[in-house]
Order: C-alpha cells, then sequence, then structure tokens
C-alpha cells in the first residue's frame, strides 16, 4: 500500500534531512517510527500525508506514484489517510464533537449516521464531558485524545500518528494504544511516530529507526 525507493528530502536549499529512504508498508502492517529529536521523523510522515514531495527518489502510496502526481489528484488520496499531528491542529471555533465528527462531515455522511459513533469514541477517550468545549480551553493531552479521534473516526486505510502519546499518562497511553490495535485489527494500517519506549514495549510491533535521515528496520 506504500512503498518509498531511494527517498531524499530537502527543505529549500538545506541538507537532506531524509537521506536514501527506503521501506515498504503492507495493508495491516503497524510500524513505529522512533529516532531522536532531529532526524526526521515528522518530515517523512509529511511526505506521507503528501504536504511534502520527495526531492529524490520514489513514492508510491494506495499504488500511485504520489511524487508526480498533480495537486489536483492528491485531496482524494489524503482522505484514505488518518493524520495526528505533532500540534494536533484542531479547529479552534469548532466544539470538540464537531472537530471529531469533521471527516465524515466532508465525507457526506449525515448526522444521524455518526452521532452515536462519534460520542462512543468521545468516550472511550475520556472526551464525553468534554464535547460541547472548543479546543482553546482543552488541555494539551485532552486535545491530542481530541485529534486522535478525529483521525480515527472515518477508520482510515493508513494512520500516520506524529507522537500521539507526548502529551497523556502512562495510563491514558496504553488506553490510546489499545485504540490503534483495534483500529489495526479493523484493517488500518499504522505508522506512528514516538519517543514513548514504554508504549514501544508494550506494542511489541515492528520498528523503524530513523538516525540523520537514514533509516534501518530494527
Ligand atoms: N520547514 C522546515 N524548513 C527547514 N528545515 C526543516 C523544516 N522542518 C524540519 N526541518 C529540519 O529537518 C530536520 C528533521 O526535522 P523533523 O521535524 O522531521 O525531525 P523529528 O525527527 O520529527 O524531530 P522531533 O522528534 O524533535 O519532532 C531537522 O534538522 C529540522 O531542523
Amino acid at each position: 500500500m506504500l512503498r518509498l525507493e531511494n527517498v531524499g528530502l530537502r527543505y529549500g536549499e538545506g541538507p537532506e534531512v531524509l537521506r536514501d529512504v527506503s521501506f515498504a508498508l503492507r495493508t495491516g502492517d503497524f510500524y513505529f517510527l522512533t529516532g531522536p529529536s532531529g532526524a526526521g521523523k515528522s518530515s517523512l510522515l509529511k511526505l506521507l500525508f503528501l504536504a511534502l514531495k520527495p526531492t529524490r527518489g520514489t513514492l508510491r502510496i494506495f499504488g500511485e506514484d504520489v511524487g508526480n502526481l498533480s495537486h489536483n489528484k492528491l485531496p482524494p488520496i489524503r482522505r484514505r489517510i488518518g493524520v495526528v499531528f505533532q500540534e494536533f491542529r484542531l479547529l479552534d471555533h469548532l466544539s470538540t464533537y464537531d472537530n471529531v465528527a469533521l471527516p465524515l462531515r466532508v465525507a457526506g455522511k449525515s448526522e444521524s449516521t455518526y452521532r452515536r459513533d462519534v460520542m462512543d469514541l468521545l468516550d472511550w477517550v475520556g472526551l464525553a464531558q468534554k464535547s460541547a468545549d472548543l479546543p482553546p480551553v482543552l488541555s494539551g493531552g485532552e486535545k491530542q485524545r481530541a485529534a486522535i479521534a478525529r483521525a480515527v473516526i472515518a477508520k482510515p486505510q493508513l494512520l500516520l500518528a506524529d507522537e500521539p502519546t507526548g502529551n497523556v499518562d502512562p495510563v491514558l497511553a496504553k488506553r490510546l494504544l489499545h485504540l490503534f490495535v483495534e483500529l489495526n485489527r479493523l484493517g488500518t494500517t499504522m505508522l506512528i511516530a514516538t519517543h514513548d519506549k514504554g508504549l514501544v514495549r508494550q506494542a511489541e510491533r515492528p520498528v523503524l529507526h530513523l538516525e540523520q535521515g537514514i533509516m534501518n528496520l530494527q
């Protein structure tokens, strides 16, 4: 479902921050992405979410050579991908409920078909009491859980998550891991960037490790 061959990335005229990265994910895979700060994890996730294009090499997602696709071909591919951004990117003028429901609304679903699912998911991530609140009054960990709920609500084919447990305590991290495992069991391919060694140990999934832009399978 996703294949990188000798992918390189540089920002402007700067040095390469990803160098000859090659790996493939098959449908149903569950990988962690680790590496020290500045290794290139977020940059790699941005490539996979089509926010950036490789400066060399090839990147295929869902069979499409996305490095060479025109901009108007990208949105339908993006809609098949759920993303948890490191900085959450919630919409401040929408309630927590409306933020989480957004991917379903954008997909043209009517509220009566998803209201129960959104409330159940908010309940699972411990935000049922906050469903009417706007993001600016949520704590960092609450925003993170809302961002995760929004990324998973539409059961995407691929989930990319950047430090999804960076702002929550170990008990909540375990609960969120359970959510990712369940989503993966239902067919979503997972790539989760994390510094959380406990999370990686508990999940017992393979690890892609980036170091100065070079990737190794651990
Ligand atoms: N927009 C940008 N313009 C120029 N350089 C950038 C940009 N974004 C990231 N970089 C550089 O790319 C390199 C990799 O950064 P990236 O954010 O991908 O690392 P990371 O592994 O996700 O780090 P962290 O764990 O701290 O989030 C760093 O040297 C960073 O300074």
